[in-house]
């Protein structure tokens, strides 16, 4: 079996690239960036750290790169038979040209093997979205042929994988968590369920999708968002805050009594599951800056995403979301000079004022309650 993953950053060489590897799948790496590239064409391996109570170095092997924009990611999406990516939300749409071109090459070439395309990024059914960018950059002709042979397969993925604190030495080397999670839609998928140790396969997706996002994301972009209000660099710093935790796990368990309403998870087996999370905010063996957790604040912000869908959904049922409100207030005042979605937030922020810009961003309604009860906790942080 033969893989192509877009994407040899923390996720991509930390979990899925090395999963896909410690399977015996021939794995190509597609990148942007030529350091990483030449290190993996060089050396053909990297180490893993896995850090916890028993922490081990594992190093995968059998592994080279392309550039992302070359034109041999066409031949090679006419030829693998898995696709995966962890490039984040917003590349989507700029890998989904040359992934078309690919499908149309392979339809050309009479190849009906079964493809699957996996997304493996912090979002809603990203793949269904890389498909719409697919099927839009893809002539008619091809769309029956794709229907056909190519599932696009939705997952859901959990390791936290901040940047290695040897990246500045080792281009290649990454520091992971223990806990590592992917489930993908069994529904979904063409030809024969593939067997990858650490893939699960579930027929409810979207539960999984939902709990995932809006336990561990949310609490984790809040414990950011506070933190760096706190003067906190790390989220095991932030969390290990008092005032900061509270609200953390009070904006969890508000997301969660939604997740428990929509889904029928167990209230106990959640609140483990909350428990457990916290512990990972805290490890001590992962170095995660506030600012990596934070990055992309208008992402964040955005109707699907983890600080207003859980808030949407304590207001469907009629549910408290004070610590969620205290959470979006947090991340209206997210700054960093490296990330421009930082700085355009605080550009509207300047021009338009709180309730406007939460208006534009979330989508919420700028006369609504919930929308009066963040401005006033924005100003109350300020
Ligand atoms: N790091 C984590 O803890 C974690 C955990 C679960 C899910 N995720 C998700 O995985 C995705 C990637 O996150 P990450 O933390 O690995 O980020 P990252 O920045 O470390 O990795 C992204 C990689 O994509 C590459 N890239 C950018 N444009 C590209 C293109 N056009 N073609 C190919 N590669 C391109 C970048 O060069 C980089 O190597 C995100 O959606 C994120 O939400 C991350
Ligand atoms: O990757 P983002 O920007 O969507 O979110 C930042 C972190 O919350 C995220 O990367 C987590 O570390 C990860 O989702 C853990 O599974």
């Amino acid at each position: 079996m033969k893989a192509l993953h877009f994407g040899a950053g923390n996720i991509g060489r930390g979990f899925i690239g090395k999963l896909l590897a410690d399977a015996g799948i021939e794995l190509v790496f597609a990148d942007v960036n030529q350091t990483v590239l030449d290190a993996l064409n060089a050396r053909h391996e990297y180490p893993v750290h896995v850090v916890g109570e028993q922490a081990k170095t594992e190093t995968v092997k059998g592994v080279s790169a392309i550039n992302s924009t070359s034109d041999e990611i066409i031949t090679l999406v006419s030829e693998v038979d898995l696709v995966t990516t962890a490039v984040g939300p917003q590349i989507l749409e700029r890998i989904a040209g040359s992934v078309a071109k690919g499908l149309a090459k392979r339809s050309d070439n009479g190849n009906t093997r079964p493809l699957n395309i996996i997304a493996c990024e912090n979002m809603v059914r990203g793949t269904s979205q890389l498909k719409q960018h697919v099927l839009k950059a893809l002539p008619e002709q091809y769309h029956a042929w794709l229907e056909q042979h190519v599932g696009f397969v939705d997952s859901a993925v959990d390791r936290i994988v901040p940047p290695s604190e040897a990246g500045s030495t080792d281009p290649l080397e990454v520091t992971v968590e223990t806990f590592s999670e992917w489930i993908v839609d069994k529904t979904q998928f063409k030809g024969d369920l593939p067997a990858i140790p650490g893939m699960e396969l579930t027929d409810n997706l979207m539960a999984f999708v939902e709990r995932k996002l809006f336990t561990l994301n949310t609490g984790h972009a809040i414990t950011a968002y506070l933190g760096q209000l706190a003067g906190h660099q790390t989220i095991r710093d932030a969390i290990l805050d008092e005032k900061i935790r509270a609200v953390v796990k009070g904006a969890m368990e508000e997301s969660g009594a939604v997740l428990i309403k929509r889904y029928g998870f167990e209230a106990d087996k959640h609140a483990a599951y909350i428990q457990k999370i916290l512990g990972r905010f805290e490890n001590p063996y992962l170095k995660d800056d506030v600012e990596r957790v934070g990055r992309q604040p208008l992402r964040k912000l955005s109707a699907g995403d983890r600080l207003i869908k859980p808030t949407l959904g304590t207001l469907e049922y009629g549910l408290p979301h004070a610590s969620l409100v205290q959470g979006i207030a947090a991340a209206m005042h997210y700054r960093s000079d490296q990330d421009p979605q930082a700085q355009e937030l605080a550009t509207l922020l300047a021009e338009k004022g709180p309730q406007a810009t939460l208006a534009e961003v979330s989508g919420l309604d700028a006369d609504s309650e919930v929308v009066a009860s963040v401005v006033s906790a924005w100003h109350a942080m300020a």
